[in-house]
């Protein structure tokens, strides 16, 4: 498989009905993985997600001396000094951005210089405002071009009290200083500089997970927290489904009028990305405007469904989707109007689709380039259940963060069709 791959969606033209859970969850998965690895002891991650996303993680962690070892298809146990250790070689990291962001403030705790990379998409994702507040912090951490691959040369402890960080591009960049803040030799505070933050909720995710691994953080304000350096205790952690995962599912629920049972509540789901569940829940009358910037990940499945609404819909604040594994906004418009040419327009960073419901039983030639974003390809496989024709290309780059993804369409009663360009 790879780039000259497609997979062509046969529209199911009945209901979608039956049982499908999604994987556990990216977010909270590498971040388990992180915290565990910086707790002295065993800690036993359950329900975790097994994807490129996690495996990049986990080597990197196992790179640096931690034990981490697979005993089923959904669990990690991790075992570490609660010391990461210089690496002999660089941390190749893919695209996982968490990985990316995560690792690079862990790895001021290690005595010694670790270079971490990407994939090419990885080495055009910003990383500066990060490297700029650990520089700050007295911390030496680089990059030549403001993107990975970086360096960090560390001497073992982190003696900073305050980070300060503009997270207007990344939250990933507060939720790295928050988790490597409770290792410091003294109390640190990290400060939000700039802009307002993308999706509040992943800092949330962030200080639940530090918490569980029996980190104390007061949140001093919306803007400020201070986290005490007590370093992470082992424990046994029970990840959630994924959140960015299910909206596919709710929203092939909804184009087809189905049932499908994911085995978990809508409301039992802690990540930003469950919202999308009360927009998906009003389709075919999906609000006029809906803002992306508290649920980032689930705008490209909203997108999609928005062209089978009734009316029109405006996405706006998508900014930060242009730094995501490709630039989203063009990919969605590029794509949409592979579906159906005039179907979506940007103006700014805004994406307006035109919205159409007798778009539901045409055909297209449509030819997906999903620029190998996870994200780009399971969206449009939504269309592909209402408009024959739709093909996808680089379907395996589902393997980001849902491997099992096409195998559950097809446990759905949907056929696929392989072929190549
Ligand atoms: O903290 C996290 O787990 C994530 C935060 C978000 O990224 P940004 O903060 O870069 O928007 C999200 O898009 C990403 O998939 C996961
Ligand atoms: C943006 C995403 O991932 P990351 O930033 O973790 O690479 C995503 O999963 O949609």
């Amino acid at each position: 498989m790879g780039m000259n791959q497609t997979i062509t969606v046969i529209p199911p033209g009945v209901p979608l009905t039956g049982h499908v859970s999604p994987p556990g969850s990216k977010s909270i998965t590498n971040r388990a993985l992180l915290l565990a690895a910086l707790a002295k002891g065993t800690s036993h991650l359950r329900g975790a997600l097994k994807s490129d996303d996690t495996r990049h993680m986990s080597n990197a962690l196992r790179q640096m001396g931690v034990t981490i070892d697979e005993p089923d298809d959904t669990s990690f146990v991790v075992t570490s000094s609660g010391h990461l250790e210089a690496p002999k070689d660089a941390l190749f990291l893919g695209n996982a951005g968490t990985a990316v962001r995560f690792l690079t403030a862990a790895v001021c705790t290690v005595n010694g210089s670790v270079t971490l990379d990407g994939d090419h998409y990885m080495q055009k994702r910003p990383i500066g405002p990060l490297l700029e507040a650990l520089r700050k912090g007295g911390l030496n951490a680089e990059s030549a071009t403001g993107c990975p691959p970086v360096v960090v040369h560390g001497t073992g402890s982190i003696t900073a009290t305050r980070f300060e960080i503009d997270g207007g591009l990344s939250s990933q960049y507060v939720s790295a200083l928050l988790m490597v803040a409770a290792c410091g030799d003294a109390p640190i505070e990290v400060a939000l500089t700039g802009k307002e933050i993308g999706a509040r909720g992943y800092i949330d995710l962030t200080i639940a997970c530090m918490r569980a691994f029996g980190a104390e953080v007061e949140v001093l304000d919306d803007a400020l927290w201070r986290v005490a350096p007590t370093g992470y205790t082992a424990c046994d952690y029970q990840i959630e489904p994924d959140a960015s995962a299910a909206t596919y599912l709710w929203a092939a629920e909804a184009l087809t009028a189905g049932k499908i049972d994911l085995g978990v509540a809508g409301e039992a789901f802690t990540q930003p990305d469950a919202k999308a569940m009360e927009v998906i829940a009003q389709f075919p009358k999906m609000p006029a405007v809906i803002n992306g910037s508290q649920m980032q990940d689930a705008i490209p499945t909203l997108a999609v469904l928005a062209a089978f609404n009734e009316t029109p819909v405006r996405f706006v604040d998508l900014a930060n989707l242009r730094v995501k594994e490709c630039d989203r906004v063009q990919a969605l418009h590029d794509g949409l109007n592979q579906v159906r040419p005039g179907l979506a327009s940007v103006e700014g960073d805004d994406l307006l689709v035109a919205s159409d419901p007798s778009l539901a039983g045409t055909s297209s030639n449509a030819l997906i380039n999903t620029h190998s974003d996870h994200r780009i390809a399971m969206c449009f496989a939504l269309a592909g259940l209402k408009v024959t024709g739709v093909r996808i290309q680089d379907p395996e780059c589902v393997g980001k963060t849902y491997p099992g993804y096409w195998r559950a369409l097809e446990f759905l009663g949907v056929k696929l069709v392989h072929g190549e360009v």
